[in-house]
């Protein structure tokens, strides 16, 4: 390990509780991640990838075990999240989405107009910033949630599959400014996705969970050095054995689910 510790997990488990069962959605799960770390969670559908990230976004909480961030101001905002879809505010402008964060912090206004200018510079969308998200294309609402995202200077940022309703074209795009902008601030990310793909070109490290209810069962370091295009994950002969490696680990963990 070579960065101090960021996020901590310690046998964390989740169970919901319902009428007359209950679900345990996450179970025993034990995680550290370094500070500036950029970590991909991949697992077979309901294996608890949400409800992981929802417990470190705070929205839940453990049944049993615990997490801890450290923060290193207390100023900062411990967690943003960026959702799949439904990230922005209908009735506010592209600009006034972004800066959502920063305003409810009642912030200095010349700061937040700086902040808001740096990252709708950053996703392109500095153009479209007195437009109201429903005259915007879904590529462009997702824009706007991780530059608000950004924006916010988190301790750590949380994705629950920010790309997964996109074209590839436009996930292409995304992912490329997603990496241009992480390495410039260097921010813990935890993000979830399906796309193996995905997780090779974005982590530093790929945590794999096993079916339902979700454990971690492997981790792989992403063996190819930064900077990396998806034409390099593509090509790469390393990248294409860890391909077929997750590839096959998911396939096991989806009909041990279904059996
Ligand atoms: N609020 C809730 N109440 C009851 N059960 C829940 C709740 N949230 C999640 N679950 C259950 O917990 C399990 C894990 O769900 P979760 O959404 O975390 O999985 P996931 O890995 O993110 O799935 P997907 O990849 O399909 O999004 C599922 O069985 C789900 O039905």
């Amino acid at each position: 390990m070579s960065n101090p510790i960021k996020i901590s997990i310690e046998n964390l488990t989740k169970v919901f509780y319902k009428k007359d069962n209950s679900v345990t959605a996450v179970k025993n799960v034990s995680l550290q991640i370094e500070e500036g770390e950029f970590v991909c969670l991949v697992g077979p559908s309901g294996c608890g990838k949400t409800t992981l990230l929802r417990i470190l976004a705070e929205l839940e909480s453990p049944s049993s075990g615990s997490f801890k961030i450290m923060s290193d101001s207390g100023k900062r905002p411990l967690q943003s999240m960026v959702f799949q879809e439904k990230g922005v505010i209908p009735w506010l402008t592209v600009k006034e989405n972004v800066a959502f964060g920063l305003n409810m912090r009642n912030l200095p206004k010349d700061f937040i107009q700086k902040q808001t200018d740096y990252y709708l510079e950053k996703v392109g969308l500095m153009n479209f910033s007195k437009l109201y998200p429903k005259e915007i294309s879904g590529g462009m609402k997702q824009r706007i949630s991780i530059a608000r995202a950004f924006a916010n200077d988190p301790e750590i940022l949380l994705m629950d599959e920010p790309f997964a309703a996109l074209d590839e074209q436009n996930k292409f795009i995304l992912q490329e400014e997603l990496l241009s902008i992480w390495s410039e601030t260097k921010k813990t990310v935890l993000f979830i996705t399906h796309s193996i793909d995905e997780a090779l070109l974005l982590s530093d490290r790929i945590v794999l969970m096993s079916a339902h209810p979700g454990e971690i069962i492997n981790e792989i370091k992403v063996p190819v050095p930064r900077p990396r295009t998806m034409e390099q994950v593509r090509a790469n002969t390393e990248m294409a054995e860890q391909f077929i490696a997750i590839w096959n680990h998911l396939q096991q963990e989806v009909q041990k689910s279904r059996s």
